[in-house]
Order: structure tokens, then C-alpha cells, then sequence
């Protein structure tokens, strides 16, 4: 399916530049009126390999695309609701639908107890993506991501166009926080800071390799500090934001990066490698059907999955328990599609 390598020694984010295309590319955002789909849009508003923004939400996708549209970049912004099957015009042509539809976590819930609502929206919004633009990369967003994108796959694959290249759980906010907090411990600059993060993207599932990075001789209580804030930083938010929701902000910059490496990889402009969380044929002979591996984007989507190399014993622990966490959460979102059908 996929190409891989033996081994991964790249940091995170490895550009290998080559022929410089013009970009000409619709994107749309499904739930682009919430918190995150609103910073999101601005930020896709601001990519100039965008030609074409389709902003869909159930309500406010034409207001949060009248005011992005005022901001004098090269693409042309609509906004769409449920009326006149907006749906599938915002997605016809599109080469690119980033997913941040549906209810956020409130304190004291886990991204699991999202799964009831989340599941059906998921697939529903899957659904329409299938119909429409077959042929778009799939960026996911929506919690739990370990089940969304599973739910996404099987419905994909019951309307017959499944293309795992193409489907991505986005799981950059997990990078992104790793090299900042990282940066904190150790009083260095984070835009220098690149932490290999895979897995998952809930708790124990979201293993930052700590050991690949140059701190991997930090005291084992600090690095042991270090990786919670890692795994549980969206508890941190959900606790400040204190029933207001999860993180918005910080997403839609990692969302934004990952779109833009994507759509940059389609182009043909660079080829970026991004750990995000895919079909991955690396483990699948352990019952893992889906994992956080980096990854090196083409013009086809994922070009080559990458092993995480050399770990110290306490992060193959890690790995092997987020595994097996893995297999559930993916097991559910399995599930649930097959239950759908019945
Ligand atoms: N992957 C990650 O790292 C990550 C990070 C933060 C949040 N999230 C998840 O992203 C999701 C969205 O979070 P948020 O803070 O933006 O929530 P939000 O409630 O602010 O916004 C969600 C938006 O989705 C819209 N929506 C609901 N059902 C829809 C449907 N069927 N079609 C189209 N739009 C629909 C809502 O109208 C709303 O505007 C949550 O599930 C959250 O847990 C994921
Ligand atoms: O924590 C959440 O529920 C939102 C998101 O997954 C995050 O990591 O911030």
C-alpha cells in the first residue's frame, strides 16, 4: 500500500523542495463556524496555495465566510448551510476537507464520552464527502480521533472509495504542544524544538520520544512531568476554559500546519514529512489498524510511512500500552459503522 522506511532519523518536519508549481486548490471546512473552524478558516483564508474556500457548518458558515472574505488574499469564500444541500456543493471540487464538526469536551468528561454524538456526525458528514469529492484528502479533527477516522474508513470503503493515502487523523496539536513545552523545561527557543509524537491522539496513546530529541538525558521526574503535560494537555485547557470548551486557538494553528504541508505535498512544492495518524500498514500484524507514525506527503498523499526507530525501554512500554488502547478505540469506530448498516 504504502512505501517505509527502516528507520526514521528526520526531525518532524523534513522539506526536501523541488519544482515550484502554482497552487490552484479548493479547500472546504466542515463545521467552520465553531471554535476552531473559525480561526481555521482565517488561517486557510491566509494560505495562498488556496484558491477556493467552502466554509460548511448547520449554522453560521455564510457570516464566517462574508467576514473572511473581506481579507485581500488570491481565493474566493462561500459559506454553506444545511438548506439546499449546501453540503454537497461546498465539497464538490474540493481537494482538501478538514473535519472540526462536532461537540467539544466539558471538564470531567474523557474524549471517549464524545463518541455518541460525535460518531454519527462523523460518518454522516464521511458520507457526503464520498458523494461529493471522492478524491479529496480527509483531514479529521474531530474527537475521539483514534475512532473518528476508523468510522471515516468504513464509510469511505462501503461507498467504494476508500484511499488510505488520503485520509489523515490530524493529531499536530500533539507536536506542536511537545516542542513548547519541551522548549519550557529546558529554556530553549520551541520554533527549534521538534519532538517525534506518536500513537494516538487521547492520554496514554500520544507517545512523545522524548529519547530522539537532544534533552534525552533530563532527569527522569522532569521527563516523566514532561510527558503528561504532553498526553494530557487538552485536559489543561478544558480545565481553564472551564466548561467553555477545548482548545480552539492552538488547534487551528495545528490544523493550518497540517492542511498547508498537505496541500504544499499536493502541489508537488515540497515533500513534508508529519506525524499524523493513519491507516498504517506497520502493525498491522499486531492488530493495530490504525497509528500516529510520521509520514512523508506526495502529490498522492502519503508517500512513505515512517518506523519511529531507536526507543529507550519505558517508550516501548508506552507504545505497547497505547497500542493496545489503540485497538479498542479503533475496534469501536468499526463498530459503529457496522452497526449503521444493520
Ligand atoms: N484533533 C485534535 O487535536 C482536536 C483538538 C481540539 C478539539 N478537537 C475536537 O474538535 C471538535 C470541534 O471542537 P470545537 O471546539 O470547534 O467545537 P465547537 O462546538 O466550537 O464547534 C463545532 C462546530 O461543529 C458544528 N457542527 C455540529 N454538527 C455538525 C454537522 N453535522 N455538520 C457540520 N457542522 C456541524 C457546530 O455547529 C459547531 O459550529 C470537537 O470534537 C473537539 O473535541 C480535536
Ligand atoms: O482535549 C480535547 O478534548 C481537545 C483536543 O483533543 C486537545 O488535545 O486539546
Amino acid at each position: 500500500m504504502f512505501s517505509r522506511t527502516s528507520s526514521f532519523q528526520a526531525r518532524n518536519l523534513a522539506r526536501c523542495f523541488s519544482t515550484s508549481l502554482p497552487s490552484n486548490y479548493k479547500v472546504s471546512i466542515l463545521g467552520a463556524a465553531g471554535g476552531i473552524g473559525q480561526p481555521l478558516s482565517l488561517l486557510m483564508k491566509l494560505n495562498s496555495d488556496v484558491t477556493d474556500l467552502a466554509l460548511y457548518d448547520i449554522r453560521g458558515a455564510p457570516g464566517v465566510a462574508a467576514d473572511v472574505s473581506h481579507i485581500p488574499t488570491n481565493s474566493t469564500v462561500k459559506g454553506y448551510g444545511p438548506e439546499n444541500d449546501g453540503i454537497s456543493t461546498a465539497l464538490k471540487g474540493s481537494d482538501v476537507v478538514i473535519i472540526p464538526a462536532g461537540v467539544p469536551r466539558k471538564p470531567g468528561m474523557t474524549r471517549d464520552d464524545l463518541f455518541n454524538t460525535n460518531a454519527s456526525i462523523i460518518a454522516s458528514l464521511a458520507g457526503a464527502v464520498a458523494d461529493n469529492s471522492p478524491n479529496a484528502a480527509i483531514l479529521v479533527i474531530s474527537n475521539p480521533v483514534n475512532s473518528t477516522v476508523p468510522i471515516v474508513s468504513e464509510v469511505l470503503k462501503a461507498k467504494g472509495v476508500y484511499n488510505p493515502k488520503k485520509l489523515f487523523g490530524v493529531t499536530t496539536l500533539d507536536v506542536i504542544r511537545a516542542s513548547r513545552f519541551i522548549s519550557e523545561v529546558q529554556g530553549t527557543n520551541p520554533t527549534e524544538e521538534t519532538v517525534t509524537v506518536i500513537g494516538g491522539h487521547s492520554g496514554i496513546t500520544i507517545v512523545p520520544l522524548i529519547s530522539q530529541t537532544p534533552h534525552k538525558s533530563i532527569p527522569k521526574e522532569q521527563r516523566d512531568a514532561l510527558i503528561n503535560r504532553i498526553q494530557f494537555g487538552g485536559d489543561e485547557v478544558v480545565k481553564a476554559k472551564d466548561g467553555a470548551g477545548s482548545a480552539t486557538l492552538s488547534m487551528a494553528s495545528a490544523g493550518a500546519r497540517m492542511a498547508s504541508s498537505v496541500l504544499s505535498a499536493l502541489s508537488g512544492k515540497t515533500s513534508v514529512t508529519e506525524p499524523t495518524f493513519i491507516d498504517n500498514p506497520l502493525y498491522k500484524s499486531e492488530g493495530v489498524e490504525f497509528f500516529a507514525s510520521p509520514v512523508t506527503l506526495g502529490p498522492e498523499g502519503v508517500t512513505e510511512v515512517h518506523e519511529y526507530g531507536p526507543v529507550e525501554d519505558y517508550e516501548a512500554e508506552m507504545i505497547s500500552i497505547a497500542k493496545d488502547t489503540l485497538k479498542k478505540n479503533i475496534q469501536k469506530g468499526i463498530e459503529f459503522v457496522a452497526s449503521q448498516k444493520k
